[in-house]
């Protein structure tokens, strides 16, 4: 096949794993901080502090708008859900745990998908 065709099978198959990758974060039973968007009317401080919210919902419409061009920039939106998570709560906290586990979760997997 082409360099062209290759590509877009990669692309494919990249698409095919965010989608299995984020089924994979939404059932974690760690994920409940992270399943939709903080609501920063009732958190106080969130707006300020955090400049690019993201959550499990936001990257599930992004996907099915076509919005990420491969597994690079999805695993990007998924470690700013984690990176925000780390700069709002503490390390021992019921959400700053949660946090550390998903992303223990997350790196794990997808580097088993990957190698
Ligand atoms: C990720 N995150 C979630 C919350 C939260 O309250 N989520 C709603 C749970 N029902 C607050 C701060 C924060 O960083």
């Amino acid at each position: 096949c082409t360099k062209k065709a290759k590509m877009a099978k990669d692309n494919t198959n990249g698409l095919a794993m965010c989608r299995v990758l984020l089924a994979e974060l939404e059932a974690h039973q760690d994920a409940w901080p992270f399943l939709t968007p903080v609501n920063h009317k009732a958190v106080p401080g969130y707006r300020k502090v955090i400049k690019k919210p993201m959550d499990f919902s936001t990257i599930r419409e992004k996907l099915a708008n076509n919005q990420y061009l491969n597994l690079e920039t999805f695993i990007i939106d998924v470690n700013l859900v984690f990176d925000n998570c780390e700069k709002f709560n503490e390390d021992d906290s019921e959400i700053g745990r949660a946090g550390h586990n998903m992303r223990r979760f997350f790196d794990e997997r997808w580097t088993e998908l990957l190698m």
